[in-house]
């Protein structure tokens, strides 16, 4: 761990965003959800609006996300230091697919997943408690045709579960991806090229 000081905070509680971060070594305090605390709402509400366009959704949730954590640096009494958030999910056909339910979702979502490519979509915003700005990152993802076997192996690996879309790039599913036009880093859960120009170019931060 390097002793540099947190310079913004990641309201998130996904592993391979923090893994991503450090990556290109931006120094950040995660904001951890406490609940039951003044300003500590409860869990960002992820259901979609009717009829909400997928590109809208992430933007949408991404942006509350954010919100939700500046509202926790402000009632904490917290060091004002930008706050970032993301959000990443899949569309196939016209529908927004997110983590899967319970095992059985898993299996039919990598059933439609199969032999056909899908997109998906991490969208970042940060707040400073002043201004807000968000940036959208889209990936086309290939699958090969999956076996039942397949599936069953890969959704008994427990992998699936805490994934949009059922899978993890970074995980085994690899096994299955024939090719991505896009960004690995944001099929991964945070798109690191628009995550550096945001911080760069609306908060001034240099990397
Ligand atoms: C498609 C895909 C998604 N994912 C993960 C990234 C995200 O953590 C998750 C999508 O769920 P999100 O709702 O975007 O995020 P989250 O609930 O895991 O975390 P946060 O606290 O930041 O809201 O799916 C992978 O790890 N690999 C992949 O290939």
């Amino acid at each position: 761990m390097s002793s540099n000081p947190p310079r913004i905070y990641l309201a998130s509680t996904s592993p391979r965003r923090r893994e991503l971060l450090r990556q290109i070594g931006v120094h950040f305090e995660v904001l951890t959800f406490r609940g039951g605390e003044r300003g500590d709402d409860a869990d960002v509400d992820e259901t979609p609006l009717p009829n909400e366009a997928v590109e809208h959704y992430v933007e949408r949730v991404a942006l509350t996300k954010a919100e939700a954590g500046w509202r926790r640096v402000h009632w904490r009494k917290l060091p004002r230091r930008p706050v970032l958030a993301a959000d990443t999910t899949l569309e196939l056909d016209g529908e927004i697919i997110g983590k899967p339910r319970d095992m059985a979702d898993a299996r039919a979502i990598l059933g439609r997943l199969s032999g056909r490519s899908h997109r998906v979509l991490t969208a970042i915003a940060i707040s400073d408690g002043t201004h807000i700005r968000s940036s959208l990152s889209v990936s086309d993802v290939r699958f090969r045709i999956l076996s039942e076997d397949d599936i069953r192996h890969y959704v008994l690996s427990g992998e699936p579960m805490d994934k949009a879309g059922a899978y993890g790039i970074q995980g085994k599913a690899a096994i299955f991806i024939e090719e991505i036009r896009g960004s690995y880093s944001s099929i991964m859960g945070l798109p690191l090229f628009e995550t550096a120009q945001l911080l760069e170019d609306g908060f001034g931060y240099a990397l």
